[in-house]
């Protein structure tokens, strides 16, 4: 029916043609709670009233909160809200979860979907979840969506940041959130019993966990070719000949050291795929777990190579730049021979106006090569954007 077509899903409050009420097309589906009017409430409330649920949310006031959401969003009180709804996401601050003690009662043999963020890595604690199960002993607590943020709630599910990381006691529970998760176009990932919850909580807290180790293993090699190429190029020949050199150390000697961490780095790329095939004929069996350090080794891969790529755009666009300085030199000459003849103030002005060109060109290409890489792999859908949710860590202002 084009009239059908025609109408949006989701609308703002106020537009005019609108109704208070759920839309007909959604009447079958559950009533998901959702509890607060934060950031995080709103991105999702739009999502599942796109993904066609039925949605109820409950804020300490109601009033105020309204025209905050969608109109097919109710939003009402805590209680109402949690006497109305089938599974319950819990969109507040976890200090302030023992202020919804009072609900209780009508949360009793509900599902409560546990959607925070730890303060703090790695703290032994009970984690969040397990709190909220030990304040409501009667509902089914599962951990989850802490991963996901509003940003990318409201964005839809884009690029590899698609999974959702769940865990629960109940595995009934468990099972309708996977559903739901699905039904909103993200992938759930059983992460087996709330035990877990710790280790969800933990994971937008470390930032670029797969990032460590290879870059670690890129300074490294930096610091130490560029030792070797600086006691090479510049100290030996002073040491021996008396031949200052030391403007070599910016950028001759970076430029030289570059691409040879670009081959070493790329060389640790294939490297762990040889030692593989080497375990597995050694081993007669491709059955074996590999040892702990290959595996790491092995999944760090995608990062060993970025940072190689990284090296070596840098070495080309030093490459680029040399001639650039060189210029420069020639002009300074040109310079220095105009000094002797009188004329200080073209010295002046001209040398250091070149040298500002160089300096701000050779930073303006870095950066667009750093650009360049770290964008790469969002083009490549190559990264799992689950890293990237340090954007949660960013609150937005609240209304
Ligand atoms: N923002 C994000 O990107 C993400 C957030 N999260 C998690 O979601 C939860 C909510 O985050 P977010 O929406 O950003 O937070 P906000 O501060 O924006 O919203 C929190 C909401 O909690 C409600 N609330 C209920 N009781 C209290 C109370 N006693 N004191 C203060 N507020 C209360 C308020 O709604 P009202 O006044 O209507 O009752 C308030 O709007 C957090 O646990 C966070 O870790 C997880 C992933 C991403
Ligand atoms: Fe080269």
């Amino acid at each position: 029916m084009p009239d059908d077509m025609a109408r949006p899903l989701i609308r703002d409050r106020g537009e005019a043609g609108g109704s208070r009420h759920l839309e007909a097309s959604m009447s079958d589906s559950p009533v998901i709670g959702i509890m607060g009017t934060g950031d995080f409430s709103r991105s999702l409330a739009r999502r599942l009233v796109s993904s066609g649920y039925q949605v109820v949310v409950g804020s300490r006031n109601p009033k105020r909160s309204e025209d905050l959401f969608p109109e097919e969003v109710e939003v009402t009180s805590q209680v109402e809200a949690a006497s109305q709804a089938a599974l319950m996401f819990v969109a507040v601050f976890p200090e302030h979860h023992s202020t919804l003690l009072e609900l209780k009662p009508s949360l009793a043999g509900k599902t409560l979907v546990d959607v925070s963020n730890g303060l703090r890595i790695n703290h032994d604690g009970p984690s969040n979840a397990e709190q909220l199960a030990d304040m409501f002993p009667d509902s089914d607590v599962v951990k989850g969506f802490n991963t996901i943020s509003a940003w990318a709630l409201q964005r839809g599910p884009r690029d590899a940041s698609r999974q959702i990381f769940l865990c629960s006691n109940s595995s009934k529970a468990k099972s309708s959130v996977m559903q739901l998760c699905r039904r909103m176009g993200f992938v759930p990932v059983d992460m087996g019993l709330l035990s877990s919850s710790l280790e969800i909580e933990n994971l937008p807290l470390s930032l670029f966990p797969s990032w460590r180790i290879p870059i670690l293993c890129t300074l490294f090699l930096f610091i130490l070719f560029y030792l070797y190429n600086f006691l090479r190029d510049v100290l030996q020949p002073y040491v021996t000949a008396g031949k200052s050199v030391f403007y070599k150390m910016p950028i001759e000697t970076v430029n030289v050291t570059l691409p040879s961490v670009a081959l070493v780095m790329l060389a640790l790329v294939y490297l762990p795929g040889l030692c593989a095939a080497f375990f597995q004929l050694w081993s007669g069996t491709k059955y074996n777990r590999f040892p702990n350090w290959l595996d790491r080794w092995l999944t760090c891969r995608k990062q060993f190579g970025l940072c190689s790529f990284l090296c070596a755009a840098l070495h080309a666009i030093y490459s680029l730049s040399l001639p650039m300085r060189k210029s420069t030199r020639f002009k300074l000459l040109l310079a220095v021979r105009q000094m002797k003849e009188g004329d200080e103030v073209w010295v002046e002005e001209e040398v250091w106006r070149m040298e500002l060109y160089v300096s701000a060109g050779i930073m303006a290409l870095g950066l667009l090569s750093l650009l360049a890489v770290t964008s790469l792999p969002s083009v490549a859908n190559s990264v799992n954007w689950r890293e990237f949710t340090f954007i949660q860590l960013i609150r937005w202002p609240s209304d």
